[in-house]
């Protein structure tokens, strides 16, 4: 199948790698030193899911039509994405591969044409240096559009991706993005310290505000309604446990989540846009339990301090210390 993958940085060089091995014929799109990189040696796949250096075809934008397509940019940069490729997009699955709670609906707003799906993945990928990639925790991707059974799209990328990586729909795929939206709680710690994921959730005093942070979002979610959908385990019940717990019980969670990562050192995909000098996807994670709180006429000061703090790493490049993080969030919880 002829396959475009708009963005190939972690996730989407990891999505391509893996395609080009399964025989498909694949395109992505790159910048810069990446861009050199792939074009000269090949985009090189490492870590959980085996070793593979794809000879992709490479460009800034797509070259030519593909028959199915991912978009795998950061969520702030995926509007731009979709409008340089609205043409090639017309009449095809796109599959959106983002966190946060918009990236399907912004793109279906974009692609009245194609059939959008969504993709919540599980598994964390690093990118290492230009035109190298690496799982560090393989895990299952979900994929839904919105709420009901599978499209006949979903159907189509759960055979085609789901013969590379492990894939499964879901028919709430509103409540999984929120799920996942939770899950992503454990990576504005990384982008604020300089610290792994794992080192963040085995620091006791760190791991008490990922929670306190988690458990807030948990209860903003419910205030609006929300019935989080199923992954990996992580179900209503066990979130809505979360919500109505201390925090000394609530972070049994977290620790299942640092189980859940493996021992290879996960940065998270913020603190890699941080290490690369990059705007962070913040405002679209913690970011988003803020306005969803503000919208309901309650606080998150937990989240909104978070923000604020990888705001402050993002404009002075300097992380702040697991020391300072617990006296300035300390008091909010
Ligand atoms: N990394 C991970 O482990 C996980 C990430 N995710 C989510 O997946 C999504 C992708 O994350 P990730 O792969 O880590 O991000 P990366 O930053 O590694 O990759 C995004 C790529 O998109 C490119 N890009 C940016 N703007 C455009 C544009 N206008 N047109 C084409 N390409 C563009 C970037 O290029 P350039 O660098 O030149 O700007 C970069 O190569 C995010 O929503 C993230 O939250 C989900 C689960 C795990
Ligand atoms: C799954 C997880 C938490 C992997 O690190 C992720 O979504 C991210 O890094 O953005």
């Amino acid at each position: 199948m002829r396959i475009g993958v708009i963005g190939a940085g972690a996730i989407g060089g990891t999505i391509a790698a893996l395609l080009d091995r399964s025989g498909h014929d694949v395109e992505v799109t790159a910048r810069g030193e990446h861009l050199a990189a792939i074009r000269s040696t090949g985009l090189k796949l490492s870590g959980g899911w085996g070793t593979h250096t794809a000879h992709v075809a490479a460009a800034e934008t797509l070259q030519r039509a593909p028959e199915l397509a991912f978009v795998t940019t950061k969520a702030q940069d995926a509007a731009a994405a979709i409008r340089e490729h609205t043409a090639l997009l017309a009449g095809i699955p796109v599959v959106i591969v983002q966190n946060g709670l918009t990236g399907l609906d912004e793109a279906s707003a974009l692609l009245p044409d194609s059939d959008c799906v969504g993709a919540l993945a599980l598994w964390a990928a690093s990118y290492l240096s230009p035109g190298s990639v690496s799982v560090t925790t393989p895990s299952t991707t979900y994929l839904g559009s919105g709420d009901g059974p599978p499209t006949a799209a979903t159907l189509l990328v759960a055979r085609v991706l789901g013969a590379v990586m492990p894939c499964q729909a879901t028919d709430n795929f509103t409540g999984c993005q929120w799920t996942k939206l939770m899950v992503n709680q454990i990576n504005a710690m990384p982008a604020i310290t300089g610290l792994s994921a794992q080192e963040t959730l085995a620091d006791r005093h760190l791991r008490l505000i990922v929670t306190a942070s988690l458990r807030e979002a948990v209860r903003v979610a419910i205030s609006a309604g929300v019935h989080f959908g199923s992954l990996q385990g992580l179900t209503d019940p066990i979130l809505r446990f979360v919500a109505r717990s201390p925090l000394a019980v609530a972070q049994v969670v977290p620790l299942l989540m640092k189980r859940r990562m493996g021992r290879t050192p996960n940065p998270g995909s913020t603190l890699q846009s941080i290490r690369r000098g990059q705007p962070t996807e913040i405002d679209y994670l913690n970011g988003a339990v803020v306005d969803q709180a503000a919208r309901l006429g309650i606080h998150a000061p937990i989240n909104a301090a978070l923000v604020g703090l990888v705001h402050r790493v993002e404009h002075t490049g300097e992380f702040v210390t697991p020391a300072e993080v617990i006296t300035t969030i300390a008091p909010l919880l």
